[in-house]
């Protein structure tokens, strides 16, 4: 139990499943500190990736369009800590600013919405999404479907759906679920469509030097996510990858040790290169290896994609 001598800024971005997760963050320090309601202040800030919504997130300078607003806030110390899908947190960050803590993972699998499996789609199947990993693994299963690029945040991206913009379109349980939408959409199978890196796991940043900060923040933090996503993104990191890049990869614990499974995927979804792992908790160098051996392994126009 902590005193607080003034209230903790969270910074956040402004979209519903942002503010879900953020809600989720201050539940967990309250019951950890046993704090009122007004022990933690949430402040929105509003990011170029929230306002830009009609280009694809690749296209417009990818992951730093969720995380720039934040980490400027950060620095300002107009926060004390921010709150995000780690899956939208940039692979290197600043070296001001750290991952502190990780609440325990959701549902990491993707859900359908629309169809209750891609055999169920019909021919030439039009799929939503603006992901290139799951364009590609959409490809794969299914090299007779179109994919149309399908932005914004989920609400926009299922009545997308429903106005018929698409047959399908695909979006994170864990992001579904935590909007109160778990009845939406079929989950798929992990063995199918294995996730993003990171996907599934809310984090939360402050500043590298700021120690009371970090201490507060890992008594709650879920060490077993916090490996697995660690080992995840150092594969991102062995890949250079950029979220222009179809990879998915995605580590379990299982008997003390962190199995990674990791692959891209050509943009067509006719060239898959994966690789299963064992590593130690923390053994991230393995982990980044594995993600430059995929791509020694690659064709070169798969390689090419890696390139920057
Ligand atoms: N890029 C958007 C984004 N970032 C995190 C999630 C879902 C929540 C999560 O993976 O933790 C989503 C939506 C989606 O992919 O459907």
């Amino acid at each position: 139990m902590q005193k607080l001598s003034r209230p903790l800024r969270l910074g956040t971005r402004g979209s519903p499943l942002a503010l879900a997760q953020a809600h989720m963050t201050r539940t967990a320090l309250r019951a950890r500190h046993g704090w009122d309601e007004n022990a933690v202040e949430i402040v929105t800030v509003q990011t170029s990736g929230d306002r830009i919504q009609d280009r694809a997130l690749a296209e417009i300078g990818g992951k730093a369009l969720w995380t720039k607003e934040l980490d400027r806030a950060l620095l300002a110390d107009e926060i004390d800590f921010a709150v995000h899908s780690m899956k939208d947190v940039e692979t290197i960050r600043p070296a001001e600013i750290r991952i502190a803590a990780m609440l325990p993972r959701a549902d990491v699998r993707d859900r359908l919405v629309g169809a209750a499996s891609f055999e169920a789609l019909p021919g030439q199947p039009v799929v939503g999404t603006s992901s290139p990993r799951r364009a590609a693994q959409v490809k794969r299963l299914r090299p007779d479907a179109k994919v149309v690029l399908f932005r914004g945040n989920v609400a926009t991206r299922l009545a997308k759906l429903a106005k018929g913009e698409a047959h399908a379109t695909l979006l994170a349980a864990a992001g579904l679920d935590r909007l109160g939408q778990s009845d939406v959409g079929v989950a798929i199978p992990i063995d199918l469509m294995l996730p993003a890196p990171s996907q599934g796991a809310v984090g939360i940043e402050t500043l590298s030097g700021n120690a009371a900060m970090l201490d507060l923040l890992a008594t709650i933090s879920d060490t077993d996510t916090f490996d697995c996503v660690m080992a995840e993104r150092a594969v991102l990191v062995g890949l250079g990858g950029t979220c222009h890049s179809p990879i998915a990869a995605l580590g379990r614990l299982e008997d003390g040790q962190i199995h990674l499974r990791a692959e891209i995927i050509s943009p067509d979804g006719q060239e898959t290169i994966g690789d299963a792992l064992r590593i130690a908790r923390s053994d991230v160098a393995t982990a980044e290896t594995m993600g430059r051996s995929l791509l020694e392994r690659a064709s070169p126009t798969l390689r090419a994609l890696f390139e920057a």
